[in-house]
């Protein structure tokens, strides 16, 4: 490795603090200078959004809010995708308390990002297909590296995006062009959803995006965090009590769904299709 190299590993590591470990599917890792959190899924290959993953999210997200970090930001260690949005595997001939634990994280993981009481942006550096539109969408910014593709695509694998994922689309999203790409399934480029308003800047590398992300996050800095804090919470109140309110509701409606033979008939069709995809590549 070249000296220069070395040197810069060392420098990064003495300012950056890595606060979580590599046995977790995500890494947490503070920049000592700037005191933001950089959130990395790392579930290899395409950061499936399994219970696990789920879960080390949420705890993840716990730890920034409660290490007093200046805000958060979500990317991904793929250089190709973000999420590929639910693990489906999850959801075809599922197992009777393991899904009911993966719907109940994954309501739980929405609620404490899109409600995190510190400035949260993305850095979308791949593909970013439903689940992982969700996230995206559920922080207060996006910036996203061109060549990828990001939407909630539910329609086109035969199933219905719920209220709360509508909720986190239409808190970016105009209601009209949201209503029409969610009806149509509708994956937009990087180009795309920078028009539409579904990202707010393009970056040419993932390093880059974060930087942009840090920039978005900076123009907080003479703004009183807790005015800050609670003026976002008014804004998201409404979405973030309507599933608080119905969650029992938005579970067994979930498992209904998902457990109808058509619905189960319709994901292992999909599969089956990516399975075919990835064996030509
Ligand atoms: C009325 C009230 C209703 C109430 C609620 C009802 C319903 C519930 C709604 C549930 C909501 C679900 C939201 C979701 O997130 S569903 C998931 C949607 N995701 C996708 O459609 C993405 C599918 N994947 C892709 O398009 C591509 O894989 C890619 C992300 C663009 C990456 O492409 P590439 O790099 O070429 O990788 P491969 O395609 O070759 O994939 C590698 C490997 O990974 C497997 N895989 C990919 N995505 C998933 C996935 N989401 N889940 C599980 N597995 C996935 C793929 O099969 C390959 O596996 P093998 O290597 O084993 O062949």
């Amino acid at each position: 490795m070249m000296r220069s190299k070395v040197l810069s590993l060392v420098a990064r590591a003495a300012s950056n603090r890595m606060m979580s470990t590599a046995t977790k599917l995500t890494t947490v890792e503070v920049n000592d200078k700037t005191g933001i959190a950089t959130l990395t899924m790392n579930r290899p290959p395409v950061n499936g959004l399994n219970l696990e993953l789920l879960q080390d999210l949420k705890s993840s997200i716990d730890e920034v809010e409660g290490n007093k970090s200046r805000g958060l930001i979500l990317t991904s260690s793929s250089s190709t995708i973000f999420s590929a949005g639910l693990d489906i595997l999850e959801m075809y001939k599922p197992d009777k308390d393991r899904i009911r634990a993966f719907w109940t994280q994954l309501q739980e993981t929405w609620l404490a990002l899109y409600g995190s009481s510190v400035p949260t942006a993305a850095a979308i550096n791949g593909h970013s297909p439903a689940g992982g539109c969700l996230l995206a969408t559920s922080c207060e910014y996006r910036v996203m590296v061109p060549n990828f593709t990001i939407g909630l695509n539910e329609t086109q694998l035969g199933i219905v995006a719920p209220k709360w994922f509508m909720a986190s689309f239409l808190s970016v999203l105009p209601q009209r062009e949201a209503e029409r790409a969610l009806n149509q399934g509708r994956m937009f480029t990087t180009e795309e959803a920078l028009k539409v308003g579904l990202i707010d800047e393009t970056a040419n590398s993932k390093e880059e995006a974060i930087e942009k992300c840090v920039a978005f996050i900076g123009t907080f800095a003479k703004v009183n965090p807790l005015a800050r804090s609670l003026t976002k919470q008014q804004f998201r109140a409404a979405d973030l009590q309507q599933l608080q309110n119905e969650r029992q509701q938005d579970l067994e409606k979930f498992l209904f769904f998902v457990n109808q033979p058509a619905v189960q008939k319709g994901l292992g069709i999909y599969l089956e299709g990516l399975k075919k995809k990835a064996k030509k590549q």
